[in-house]
């Protein structure tokens, strides 16, 4: 199976409907792989907190419209990242809540599924405080692999992944917009959360800066040993590797740490 994830970059100085342009453009130049993946909050930027509302669309609006055409043209599975997303308003609301929401497209350019990050980053400001929190956790199954999804801050929160692998997944997608000042976490994390899951980790981040931040690249793939197939640099970048889902199941079978789990250890506290 090959993965090409692409590391874009978010400046300030280009418009959101560039951004879009460039993207599909990016995504469609990458036929002939099985899976593209794109990272979190591209249109925007994960830190230009001030633009989610003013650039919030809905589940299926622009971007999506745009990524479904990309992934049918290029005849891949694509994992578009994720969009500010403005959702539904409730009875008697002027707006809906805004989601943090990552679009997964088939080859022919459906809406497979949807994932509402479910740990919002930046404690009691940024995103924590705009966003609402996803509660449900995601599986794809594609041909060769089922993929869990997770989204950036998600990838510190080990639990979330112990549920996608308990709901099947081999395969893990984590779009992100990963800050350079934690980079030695992003590299950490991705290969713990695979080796414990024994499971591949596709990571993507962003290059360039949002709102100030500069990003830390460095998109990643992991496989189920914990060894790394690829990483990029810090710049735009796609980086495309080849893996077997089949390691997955080889691994687990030779090293069965999985079966050991001792389950219901979460005690109330005292
Ligand atoms: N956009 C994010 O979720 C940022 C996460 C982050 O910076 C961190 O976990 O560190």
């Amino acid at each position: 199976m090959r993965a090409s994830l692409i590391q874009f970059r978010v400046e300030e100085d280009e418009s959101v409907d560039s951004r879009r342009r460039r993207a599909a453009a990016l995504v469609r130049d990458q036929a002939g792989v099985d899976l593209v993946v794109l990272p979190e909050l591209w249109t925007t930027g994960a830190f230009a907190y001030e633009r989610f509302a003013t650039e919030a669309e809905p589940l299926q609006g622009p971007t999506c419209e745009v990524m479904a055409k990309a992934a049918s043209d290029a005849g891949v599975w694509l994992h578009a990242g994720s969009i500010p997303e403005r959702g539904a308003a409730a009875d008697g609301a002027d707006e809906g809540p805004l989601y943090n929401t990552s679009l997964v497209f088939s080859p022919s350019g459906e809406l497979a599924a949807f994932y509402r990050k479910i740990h919002r980053f930046g404690f009691d400001k940024g995103e924590a405080v705009l966003m609402g929190a996803g509660t449900e956790t995601v599986t794809v199954r594609l041909p060769e692999t089922t993929v869990g999804v997770a989204t950036c801050y998600d990838l510190r929160f080990p639990e979330l992944f112990r549920s996608l692998v308990d709901a099947g997944a081999e395969t893990l997608v984590i779009p992100a917009g990963w800050p350079e000042r934690r980079r030695s976490h992003w590299t950490l994390l991705a290969r713990a959360r695979a080796v414990e899951n024994q499971a591949y980790v596709l990571a993507c981040g962003t290059a360039g800066t949002h709102a100030g931040v500069p990003q830390a690249g460095h998109s990643i793939v992991v496989d189920p040993w914990g060894e790394i197939l690829g990483e990029a640099g810090a710049d735009e970048e796609i980086l495309t590797v080849e893996f077997d889902p089949a390691e997955v199941a080889t691994t687990r079978d030779r090293f069965p740490a999985l079966k050991d789990r001792v389950l219901g250890l979460e005690r109330p506290h005292r």
